[in-house]
């Protein structure tokens, strides 16, 4: 191994899909010195390899090298890459219809409006300069923590589009689990859809099943039928997992004359997403693929949240303070809440946090035991004996290692999770009884009803925002991309960068550690 005085190894390669693999190649590109990374992760060598490209960082012009390979990586495939013979036409999004106008002769004065976005506009993605890699959270690149800009594209709408509203024909899909928010997107994206002009506009029934040859009818939008979704949870269109392979799927869509596709899904639809554009545009199909990222998870790379995540913080406060009160109005009660978090454990961190009536908070990230002297149990004892009650929160995923492996798999291939819950308040029982204390233990799954709420404020707001930035980004001429929100601005990334890996909680980041200080809980090993 280099040492840390001369030489840092950093690799910044593209990952392979087996997520944790992939996450530690990716985290051992940060030097930090009391961070996740440098704990879990050996340096390599004085080479860093940034995407498919070796910098050293002895070269004084390093940080050129890694501009380029950032931009390359971050770069979004636009339709005038591959069909050479576009030409762009002026946008049919225009709001000035809205403003009175000079010819008016109302007294207010003429004015341009001047809300298009340019194609050079940037969003920083990262916006801290840390001063050392010992700094919190810090995200050095080399040993000095060199600034070094790191620009995404701004979403918006454009001057110039590139697909003719009237010879349109865009299509809807939701797929993979509900999400609070779904309805709210779709709304948006066929409101935003119908302002530049589009007549024709289909819901995919069912997710990627929908555009199997089994032909489930498909569902016509418009604003009329759109107007008041959002009151409701679920997906108007119908969400599934499993379904046909990507070269069905284009078939179908090549049959249906299908030019512009949004897709709203998690990290497995985001996949399906960017193979579909990939074969549209191998077969010379002119279509716009434009994905929004959607789970509760928060599981998805480089933004600030994804939508329905807020809702679902929310939503879980109810199901905590429920069992805060069984646990509390009981005689030595124990509450224990499972929230959803198949990897990754924000909604049960930030629910925890929230809440602020929770004793104990499980997340994946985080290993814990539930026997010994440094486990769950023995500090439930120690809660029971000092305050008379607890309170647990654990995110589905977390201590699948404790559980029986099924090995099942869902139609996704996603792996079916043993109910860490149920097993914590078996097992919690159990201690009691052996330790001579009876114990209250009540057990809540509230998980469903938080995913098929309708969407608060914040998240309608999201949804609202993301959607109509999704069709902007299709009539742009950009396929192959995301929406997302980054440092509260609104961005398009392609869709290989947010996919990657699943995005993690830090054990080492200052909100894990707000999570501990909140509930005082200890290491469980
Ligand atoms: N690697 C992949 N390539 C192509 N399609 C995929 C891939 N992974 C999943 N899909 C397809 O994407 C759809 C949704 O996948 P999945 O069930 O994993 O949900 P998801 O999008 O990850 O959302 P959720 O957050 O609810 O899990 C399914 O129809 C599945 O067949
Ligand atoms: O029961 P289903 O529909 O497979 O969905 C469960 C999964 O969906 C999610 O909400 C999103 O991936 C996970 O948290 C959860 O494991
Ligand atoms: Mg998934």
């Amino acid at each position: 191994m280099e040492s840390i005085s001369t030489c840092f190894g950093v690799k910044f390669g593209h990952p392979t899909k087996n997520s944790h693999d992939s996450r530690r190649i990716r985290r051992v590109g940060i030097v930090g010195l009391g961070g996740f990374a440098t704990k879990r992760f050996k340096r390599t060598s004085c080479a860093t390899v940034v995407g498919d490209r070796e910098i050293d960082l002895a070269n004084s012009d390093w940080k050129i090298g890694f501009k380029e390979d950032f931009e390359r990586r971050f770069y979004i495939p636009h339709l005038s890459d591959v069909f050479g013979d576009l030409s762009p036409m002026p946008s049919t999004f225009n709001l000035k219809s809205r403003r009175p106008s000079h010819e008016s002769g109302n007294g207010y004065p003429y004015e341009r409006w001047n809300g298009y976005v340019k194609n050079n506009d940037r969003v920083l993605l990262k916006v801290i300069k840390f001063s050392s890699p010992s700094s919190a959270g810090a995200e050095c690149i080399d040993p000095d923590c060199t600034w070094v800009e790191q620009w995404v594209h701004r979403a918006g709408p454009r001057e110039e589009i590139y697909f003719r509203p009237e010879e349109v024909n865009a299509a809807i899909v939701t797929c993979g689990g509900l999400c609070p928010g779904l309805n709210d997107v779709i709304r948006q994206i066929v409101i935003t859809l119908e302002i530049y002009g589009v007549k024709n506009i289909v819901g995919i029934p069912f997710g990627y099943r929908g555009f199997s040859a089994e032909k489930l009818p498909k569902i016509l939008l418009s604003r009329s039928v759109v107007q008041n979704i959002h009151l409701d949870g679920g997906s108007l269109l119908g969400v599934s997992r499993g379904g046909p392979n990507v070269s069905e799927i284009v078939d179908n869509m090549q049959e249906r004359g299908i030019d512009m596709l949004f897709v709203l899904g998690g990290n497995g639809t985001h996949a399906g997403a960017n193979e579909i554009h990939n074969e549209c545009w191998k077969r010379g199909m002119r279509v716009a693929v434009v994905g929004v990222p959607k789970t509760i998870d928060n599981d998805i790379l480089w933004m600030d949240k994804t939508f329905g995540f807020d809702t679902a913080v929310e939503e879980a406060q109810r199901a905590i303070n429920s069992a805060y009160i069984e646990a509390h109005s009981a005689y030595n009660g124990i509450g224990i809440v499972k929230l959803m978090g198949r990897n990754s454990g924000f909604i049960a961190m930030h629910a925890s946090l929230s809440s602020g009536q929770v004793d104990v908070c499980l997340i994946p990230e985080v290993p814990f035991e539930l026997h010994g002297p440094h486990g769950v149990l023995r500090h439930l004892q120690y809660l029971i004996e000092t305050k008379g009650s607890a309170v647990v929160c654990v995110a589905e995923g977390a201590g699948q290692n404790l559980v029986m492996k099924t090995n099942a798999k869902d139609q996704s291939g996603n792996v079916v999770l043993g109910d860490i819950g149920a097993h914590i308040q078996k097992e919690t029982k159990k201690y009691f009884k052996d330790i001579g204390t009876s114990a209250d233990v009540k057990y809540i799954d509230p998980t469903y009803m938080i995913r098929a709420c309708r969407a608060n404020a914040s998240d309608g707001i999201l949804c609202t925002v993301l959607g109509q930035n999704a069709v902007h980004g299709a009539f742009a001429g950009y396929s192959g991309i995301t929406v997302g929100i980054c440092n509260t601005h609104y961005v398009y990334l392609p869709i290989p960068e947010v996919i990657s890996y699943p995005k993690n909680v830090d054990p080492n980041s200052r909100m894990w550690h707000r999570c501990l200080t909140s509930t005082g809980q200890p290491d469980f090993f």
